[in-house]
C-alpha cells in the first residue's frame, strides 16, 4: 500500500520509462533525484525498482503488463513513468495497454497539470511574461470520454457502426470537483474555472455543471466561474492572467493542458501527476508529453518536464522542501539560458541534466 507522507523519508519508486524518449527523460530524472538524495546527505532516500514494461514487451509477449504486475506495482510509494507509444503499435493498444491500465485500476482519478512560464523562457504570447501565466489544470482521470465504453460492429462494411460513450457518474464527478476546489482554495488567487460543454452535451455535462455548483457551496472563499471549452481556448490565449485553477473532463483537459504547455513555452516542460487522493494506491508521475518518436535517440529531448514531475512527486511524498529546492534549481538553469531546442536553446538533454544536478549540489552546499 502506498505510504501517506511519513517521517521515514525513504521511498520505494517504480521506475517505468517505457517508450520513445521515455528512457532518456526518466534516466535524467532518476539522476537528478539521486543527486538530490546524496546532496542532502541522505535526508531522504529512494529505492528505485526498474520496470521494463513497454511496447517492446508487448511485441514480445503480447501484453504490456505481465500477470500479477499490478499487484507488484501496488507495493511502491510512487510510480515514475515516461511515456507509452510506438510507431509500430496502434496508439489505442499502447495507451490502454499500459498508461490507462495503471491509472484506472489504481484509481488515480485526479490528474494535476500545472503550467507556468519558467524564468529565462518565453511564451509565444506577445504580452505574457513570467508570472502572467500560472495555472493548474485538474483533469478527471478515471471516466468521461476515456471510460472505454463503446464498441464496433460490422467492421469494414458500409454499415459499420462504432460508439465511444462518455460516462459521467455523480460519484466520480463529485470527488474530482471537491479535489479541484481544495487545490484552488490552497492557491493564492482562490479562483477556479469550471470548463464545460453543457450547451451541446446536454446530459453528462449538465450534471457536471450542477455538481460543480453544489460543491462550490462548500468553498465560499473560492471564486468560481464557468466557461464553455471552445471559449476557454480563446481566454487562455487572450487573457492568460484571468485564469488560475481549471477543472475539466478527461478529454477537454487533455487538450487544454497541451495548449497550456505550449503557451508557457513548450510541451517539454510540463508535468503530470496521476493521483489517488485517498492514498490507497500509489500515484503515478509523468511528463505531460508522449513518446515523441520524431526526436527519440537524438539526445535533444527536454528533461525539464520530467524534473518538474520529479518535484511534484517529492511534494506528494511529503518532501516539500526538496520539491521547492528542485523547482528553484530548474528555474535557475533555465534562467542561465541552458535550454533545449524546443525552448529556443542549443543544449542537449545531458547538458541540461548536468546543469540541474550541479545547481542541486550547490543548493545543498555540496558543490564539487
Ligand atoms: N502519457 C503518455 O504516455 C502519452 C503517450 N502519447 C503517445 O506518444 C506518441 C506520440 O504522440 P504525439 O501526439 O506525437 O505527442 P508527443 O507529446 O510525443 O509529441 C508532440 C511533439 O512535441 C515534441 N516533444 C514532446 N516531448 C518533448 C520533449 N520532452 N522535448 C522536446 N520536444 C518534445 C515531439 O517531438 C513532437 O514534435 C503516441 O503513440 C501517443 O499515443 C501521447 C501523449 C501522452
Ligand atoms: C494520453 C494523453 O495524451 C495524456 O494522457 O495526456
Ligand atoms: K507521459
Ligand atoms: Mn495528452
Amino acid at each position: 500500500m502506498s505510504a501517506a507522507p511519513s517521517s521515514k523519508h525513504e521511498y520505494s519508486i517504480a521506475c517505468m520509462p517505457a517508450d520513445g524518449i521515455g528512457p532518456e527523460v526518466i534516466g535524467a530524472g532518476v539522476e537528478v533525484l539521486k543527486t538530490m538524495s546524496e546532496a542532502s546527505g541522505g535526508a531522504f532516500k529512494f529505492h528505485f525498482e526498474d520496470y521494463d514494461w513497454s511496447s517492446e514487451t508487448y511485441k514480445k509477449l503480447g501484453k504490456y503488463i505481465p500477470d500479477g504486475g499490478l499487484e507488484r506495482l501496488k507495493k511502491h510509494d510512487a510510480i515514475f513513468f515516461g511515456a507509452v507509444g510506438a510507431p509500430d503499435v496502434p496508439d489505442h493498444i499502447s495507451l490502454w495497454g499500459l498508461r490507462l491500465a495503471i491509472c484506472q485500476p489504481l484509481q488515480q482519478y485526479a490528474n494535476v497539470r500545472p503550467t507556468k512560464i519558467l524564468r529565462g523562457t518565453e511564451s509565444p504570447l506577445r504580452k505574457a511574461k513570467t508570472g502572467d501565466l500560472d495555472w493548474v489544470i485538474i483533469r478527471e482521470n478515471s471516466e468521461g470520454e476515456y471510460a472505454g465504453q463503446g464498441g464496433r460492429s460490422h467492421q469494414g462494411q458500409p454499415w459499420e457502426t462504432s460508439t465511444e460513450v462518455s460516462i459521467f457518474t455523480r460519484h466520480c464527478v463529485e470527488r474530482l470537483m471537491r479535489f479541484a476546489f481544495e487545490i484552488a482554495q490552497k492557491r493564492a488567487r482562490k479562483r477556479i474555472t469550471v470548463v464545460t460543454k453543457s450547451n451541446a452535451q446536454r446530459n453528462g455535462m449538465v450534471m457536471w455543471d450542477e455538481i460543480a455548483a453544489h460543491v462550490a457551496k462548500e468553498f465560499p472563499d473560492v471564486e468560481m466561474d464557468k466557461m464553455l471549452v471552445d471559449a476557454m481556448t480563446c481566454r487562455m490565449v487572450l487573457q492568460p492572467n484571468s485564469i488560475d485553477t481549471i477543472v475539466a473532463t478527461n478529454l477537454h483537459a487533455d487538450i487544454l493542458s497541451d495548449l497550456a504547455a505550449a503557451l508557457a513555452g513548450s510541451i517539454g516542460i510540463a508535468p503530470t501527476s496521476n493521483l489517488d487522493p485517498t492514498r490507497q494506491h500509489p500515484s503515478m508521475f509523468e511528463p505531460i508529453h508522449g513518446s515523441a518518436f520524431d526526436i527519440t535517440g537524438n539526445g535533444v529531448a527536454n528533461p525539464i518536464g520530467t524534473f518538474w514531475t520529479a518535484a511534484e512527486m517529492l511534494r506528494w511524498l511529503g518532501e516539500e522542501t526538496a520539491a521547492d529546492k528542485l523547482m528553484e534549481c530548474i528555474e535557475e538553469v533555465c534562467g542561465n539560458g541552458i535550454l533545449t531546442r524546443d525552448l529556443g536553446g542549443t543544449a542537449g538533454t545531458k547538458e541540461v541534466t548536468e546543469a540541474v544536478c550541479e545547481a542541486v549540489r550547490k543548493s545543498y552546499g555540496s558543490s564539487k
